[in-house]
């Protein structure tokens, strides 16, 4: 079997990083590995990754692997810095799942922390795939459901045997609670609706905590989730009376749990094991304040090559051309002479995804089928969207940045940039929707002339040298436009109209208030 390097040093240039990230394990110098050459592997996980179409590791996950079995599996927290779609999800579920197979009694012993709820659907769905193989059960906590329904799921109450009844009163301590989950998945909002009021939902045994788009969840404090996390996990015996902050709310009191030092249940005869922390994305932050909110332990840092900003091996950048008025025209041009593959369009907001599906769908019949996805619509409707995306019926999606990170479909050949990207973080997780999984991808760029200069800048933050110019025919141009003028007017009616909606519920509500 062949030696991957364990930790190969990489020398980088000197920049303002912390001392831990100079260092990094270089991902791009481990290799594609096959199941069966990968030591300590559970078999029933290997035959769950094979029945769902996997039979090999990615470098990512070999690298991670590598880094977390054995001897002393665990002893650092990880970080991971490694390129869209290189399978940052199944490098840090299959060890979760591998060390946790051990378990003997169920309580939560796995975090996952998504910013979106689709996002953690999607990861649900990988830890779904291997944990039942190993007896193990995953649970959601992303409000798709009622809360009631969420706490049946997560929490499971004592089975009541004939003859004995147990207090209903939820102060009563007589009735043990256990969890029902051994990994949850969830988004920081119902996490910290969990932690505040669930009543049995706790961290205290909490072996693994795992932020997924790390940069992303430290950008936003959501209710304080990330301290709070860390407050209700934390096993120092000094802090064990004075991290519970007098900042935190009244129900906080019933997490007051302590870690316990010593024997746990379920690891005989080891020692309580330390919480792990996971750091994962494909633009992970090298701010040393915002990296300090993580409180990470002797961290250990994976990224892929010398480059910060990585893309996806077989992803070719294109940038088009275009007059800003006639833009719609190029980007009904460009989706044309795509015929009907796969893609996802991205705009710069709510407003202009709502506005430019609306106008795409006045230009007739374009024999492609267009949704729109984006925050401001109900999760019903997105979840439909994405699912006729991922099934084929739907082949273009028009997006805010609401599909930006993490998102998976499997397929999607082109991603169009309608409006330009404000950061080179938003053009990587944006262009980073296609080429997943080694697959080859394309991502389009609409640039009026005056913007060309700013956008390769702006590349150039990612080593990107190469962003050829893509051209559609003019003459596909030139015939759409009497379509186009007709599509403006309707356009134009439909946000009178809309607008005119609106103001209706808003003075029918206003004048139920008053009432
Ligand atoms: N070992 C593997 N073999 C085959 N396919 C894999 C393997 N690992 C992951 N994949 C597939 O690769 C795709 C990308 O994986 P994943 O979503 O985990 O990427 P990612 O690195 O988290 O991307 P992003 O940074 O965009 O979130 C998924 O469709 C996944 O099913």
């Amino acid at each position: 079997m062949e030696e991957e390097p364990k930790a190969q040093k990489i020398s980088r240039k000197k920049v303002a990083v912390l001392p831990w990230m100079r260092n990094p394990v270089d991902v791009s110098l481990f290799n594609k590995r096959p199941l069966a050459q990968l030591p300590f592997l559970h078999p029933r996980l290997e035959a769950a990754l094979c029945s769902s179409g996997i039979d090999s590791l990615f470098p990512v996950q070999v690298a991670v692997w590598q880094e977390t079995m054995g001897p002393g599996s665990f002893e650092r927290d990880i970080c991971v810095n490694s390129p869209t779609g290189s399978g940052k999800t199944l490098a840090y579920a299959l060890p979760i799942v591998q060390i946790l197979s051990t378990r003997a009694v169920k309580c939560l012993r796995a975090l996952v922390v998504l910013p979106t709820r689709d996002l953690a659907l999607q990861v649900r769905d990988v830890f779904a795939t291997i944990a039942p193989a190993v007896g193990l059960s995953v649970g959601l906590a992303v409000g798709q459901s009622s809360i009631a329904d969420e706490i049946s799921m997560l929490i499971e109450r004592p089975k009541l045997e004939a003859g004995i009844c147990y207090d209903p009163d939820p102060e009563s301590h007589s009735v043990e609670l256990q969890s029902a989950v051994d990994i949850l998945v969830a988004t920081p909002g119902r996490l910290m609706d969990h932690i505040n009021n669930t009543k049995g939902f706790t961290l205290e045994h909490l072996r693994f905590l795992v932020v997924d788009e790390t940069d992303r969840l430290l950008r936003e404090s959501y209710q304080s989730w990330l301290p709070t996390v860390l407050q209700c996990t934390s096993s120092s015996v000094d802090g064990l009376f004075s991290y519970v902050s007098p900042s935190l709310p009244s129900s906080f009191g019933s997490l007051k749990t302590i870690r316990r030092l010593g024997v746990e249940r379920g690891f005989k005869s080891k020692p309580y094991p330390r919480l792990v922390k996971m750091v994962l994305s494909a633009t992970l932050t090298q701010d040393p304040s915002k990296l300090a909110q993580l409180d990470l332990h002797h961290p250990l840092f994976l990224t892929t090559g010398k480059i910060r900003y990585q893309l996806p091996e077989h992803l070719e950048s294109f940038k088009l051309i275009c007059e800003p008025k006639l833009k719609p025209l190029y980007l009904v041009a460009l989706l044309q002479s795509l015929q009907g593959e796969k893609c996802i369009v991205f705009t710069s907001s709510v407003e202009s995804t709502h506005r430019l599906c609306t106008l795409l769908k006045f230009f007739g019949d374009l024999g492609i089928k267009i949704k729109e996805y984006s925050g401001h619509q109900h999760q019903t409707l997105r979840s439909k969207t994405l699912r006729g995306f991922r099934e084929g019926g739907v082949q273009v999606v028009v997006s805010s940045d609401a599909m930006t990170r993490g998102m998976d479909v499997e397929g999607v050949k082109n991603v169009i940039n309608y409006d330009k990207p404000p950061y080179i973080k938003t053009y990587i997780h944006r262009a980073g929707r296609t080429a997943r999984a080694g697959n080859c991808g394309r991502c389009f760029t609409l640039l009026d002339e005056d913007e060309v200069k700013q956008f390769k800048k702006l590349l150039k933050k990612a080593d990107i040298d190469s962003c050829p110019t893509y051209t559609v025919p003019l003459d596909s141009v030139q015939s759409l436009r009497s379509t186009y003028n007709d599509a403006l007017e309707k356009l134009k009616e439909s946000v009178e109209m809309e607008t005119f909606k609106k103001q209706k519920i808003g003075f029918k509500s206003s004048s139920k208030r008053k009432r």
